[in-house]
Formats: C-alpha cells, sequence, structure tokens
C-alpha cells in the first residue's frame, strides 16, 4: 500500500481589500493583503492510477457534492495539462465553514496542487500548475504557497512572501453561507467602471504596532455590501468589538467570517470565548495568522 503524502489547507484571510473597479468581463479588481491562519482543512493523496476523493469532517455536508468539489476540479485541470501525471485517491477532512470568506475551498484546491506537485516532482512555479490555480478559482494562486502577501488584479498578481510579525487573531463565523458573487453584485458597480483609489499603504511593516497601524488605514469594501447581504455579520463584528484589547475588527473576504486582532495569544483565547460564551453555536477559533 503506498503512503499517503499529506498537507494543510488553511485558511485564507483578507487583512484588507480594496476594489479599485470592476473590468470589462465583470470580474472586480482587487488589491488585497492577504495572510494565513493556524487553523485549517486536512488533505491527504494516496497514489492510485484512479483519480477519486473522499471527504469526511465536521463541515464535509455543507461543502457540497464530491464531483463539483475544488479539489477534484484543480485535480482535472492540472491533469489535462500534464501528459501522464499521476493522480491519487485524495481524502479531505473538512473542517473550516463553507462560503465563509476564508477561502477553504480555494485553500483544499490549492493543497492538491502542492501534493500532486510532490508527487509527480513539479515544482510550484510550473506554468501548467499556476493555470491549473487560477482556472480554478480567484483566490486559488495565492493560496499555493500559503505566506502572508499582496494581492492584486482578480488574484492573479503576487507580490513576493512578507517577513509579517505573527498577528493573533480571533475568528467568528455565524455558520451562515455566503455567496462571493452575490457580494459583489451587491456593490453595484457597471463592467468598465473604475473607483478613485486610495492606494494600499506598504505592508511591509517591521513590528506589529507599525502593522496594525498600517490595517487601520486600510478596509475591507465587502464589508457595507456583505452587510446587506447578510445582516448577521454585524452581530459578529459587535461581538468581536466588546472583546478586551482587541486592535481591530474586521470582515474577511466576502464574509460572514469576522476576525479581531490582539497583541498576545492569550487575549485572543480570551476573546474567543467571550464570544462563544455569547453565541455556543457559532464556529469561533483563537490562531495565529502568518
Ligand atoms: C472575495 C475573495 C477575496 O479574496 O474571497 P472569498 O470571499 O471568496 O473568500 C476572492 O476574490 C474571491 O475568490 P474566489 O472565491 O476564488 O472567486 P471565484 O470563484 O473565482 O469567483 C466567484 C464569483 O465572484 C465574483 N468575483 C470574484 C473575484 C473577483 N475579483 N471579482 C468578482 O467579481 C464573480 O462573480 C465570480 O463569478
Ligand atoms: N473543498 C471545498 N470546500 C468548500 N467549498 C467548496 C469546496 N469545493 C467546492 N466548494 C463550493 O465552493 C463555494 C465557495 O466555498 P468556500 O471556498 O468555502 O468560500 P469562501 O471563499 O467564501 O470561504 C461553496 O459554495 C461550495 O459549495
Amino acid at each position: 500500500m503506498p503512503q499517503p503524502l499529506s498537507t494543510r489547507a488553511p485558511a485564507k484571510i483578507n487583512l484588507s481589500l480594496h476594489v479599485l473597479g470592476r473590468r470589462a468581463d465583470g470580474y472586480h479588481a482587487l488589491e488585497s493583503l492577504v495572510a494565513f491562519a493556524g487553523v485549517s482543512d486536512d488533505l491527504q493523496l494516496t497514489p492510485d492510477p484512479r483519480l477519486s476523493l473522499q471527504v469526511s469532517g465536521p463541515t464535509a455536508a455543507s461543502a457540497g457534492h464530491d464531483g463539483d468539489n475544488l479539489v477534484m476540479k484543480a485535480a482535472r485541470l492540472l491533469a489535462e495539462r500534464v501528459e501522464g501525471l499521476k493522480v491519487g485517491t485524495f481524502h479531505l477532512t473538512k473542517r473550516l465553514p463553507v462560503a465563509a470568506g476564508i477561502g477553504g475551498g480555494s485553500s483544499d484546491a490549492a493543497a492538491a496542487l502542492r501534493l500532486l506537485a510532490q508527487l509527480n516532482d513539479l515544482p510550484l512555479s510550473h506554468p501548467a500548475l499556476r493555470d491549473a490555480a487560477r482556472l480554478t478559482g480567484a483566490d486559488v494562486l495565492v493560496c499555493l504557497e500559503p505566506r502572508a502577501r499582496m494581492m492584486r488584479g482578480i488574484g492573479e498578481e503576487l507580490g513576493p512572501a512578507l517577513q509579517m510579525p505573527p498577528l493573533f487573531a480571533v475568528l467568528v463565523n455565524p455558520r451562515v453561507p455566503v455567496e462571493t458573487p452575490a457580494v459583489f453584485r451587491a456593490l453595484g458597480l457597471q463592467p468598465g467602471q473604475q473607483l478613485q483609489g486610495l492606494g494600499h499603504p506598504s505592508a511591509e511593516a517591521t513590528s506589529r504596532n507599525d502593522l496594525l497601524q498600517v490595517l487601520e488605514a486600510t478596509r475591507n469594501d465587502l464589508q457595507p455590501p456583505a452587510l446587506k447581504v447578510q445582516p448577521i455579520i454585524e452581530e459578529g463584528l459587535d461581538l468581536v468589538s466588546c472583546t478586551e484589547a482587541c486592535r481591530l475588527v474586521r470582515m474577511s473576504g466576502s464574509g460572514a467570517t469576522v476576525f479581531g486582532l490582539y497583541d498576545d495569544a492569550s487575549s485572543a483565547a480570551k476573546a474567543a470565548r467571550f464570544v462563544l460564551d455569547h453565541r455556543p453555536q457559532w464556529w469561533v477559533e483563537a490562531t495565529e495568522l502568518h
């Protein structure tokens, strides 16, 4: 029996997200500082001539039919581009909430591409791998090498990995899915419409205080339209705002997950207990962002 290969698929957090306009093809041009959390899904690949997927874990049911899973989409797109690609059986342990603004599906797809790259001795810079990532979804490329960095365009322009001081965070999701296209639609931009960008400050910060100052000068432009689509997000923002020693509260991606940032791990853990005490049914995690 061949040994399985395994990797983590960490949650993606948009620390900032500026919308610069809407392209003629309907997609929105973005500028976002992306980081990755300690909480994740897990993916294993056991080599086999046939490509297949099994999904288990607490949020497996909400991830949809296995055949439509982004893990399979990414693997198929790579197999179409690399002749004789060795494949196998994927086993996904799904823990992250689905349609939550933390790119769980994108991170799973990127994890699948990393495992296939390892099995086939392909470098992560291989053009077929990067094409498969881009074609699977806008957020997949940034998840391929999950390190904090700037992301621009619709996710195809990536900056270098940033030496970011670790941020201690609480992640809060009401377990209500929010569909990304609905939030972009609620922004109400016409194709071809440009926005007056304020410009994104440099995220190359040396200390946590510097980084928090940079983040305070940024925003998530999808937060107001997401609140219109799913007003429960406001409850998450309010609860996290009430936690002790919270330095910044914001929504990630198109929601509904919101995050709070703290100076140390114990404040983040305390904040998680506070939110869970008030909303025992919600998904709440204290974690580090890198
Ligand atoms: C908003 C972000 C921010 O990181 O994250 P999430 O909230 O999904 O986590 C991403 O841009 C989401 O990326 P991803 O979830 O991969 O999007 P895709 O599947 O490619 O696109 C879903 C739909 O969202 C809209 N879309 C997506 C990205 C973009 N830059 N402009 C868009 O208008 C389009 O309507 C598209 O059909
Ligand atoms: N592996 C997967 N994990 C989560 N969702 C998936 C996966 N594969 C396909 N999907 C579909 O992708 C959509 C977006 O899911 P997800 O990546 O969790 O969203 P978000 O980026 O907003 O957190 C969902 O509607 C879901 O049905």
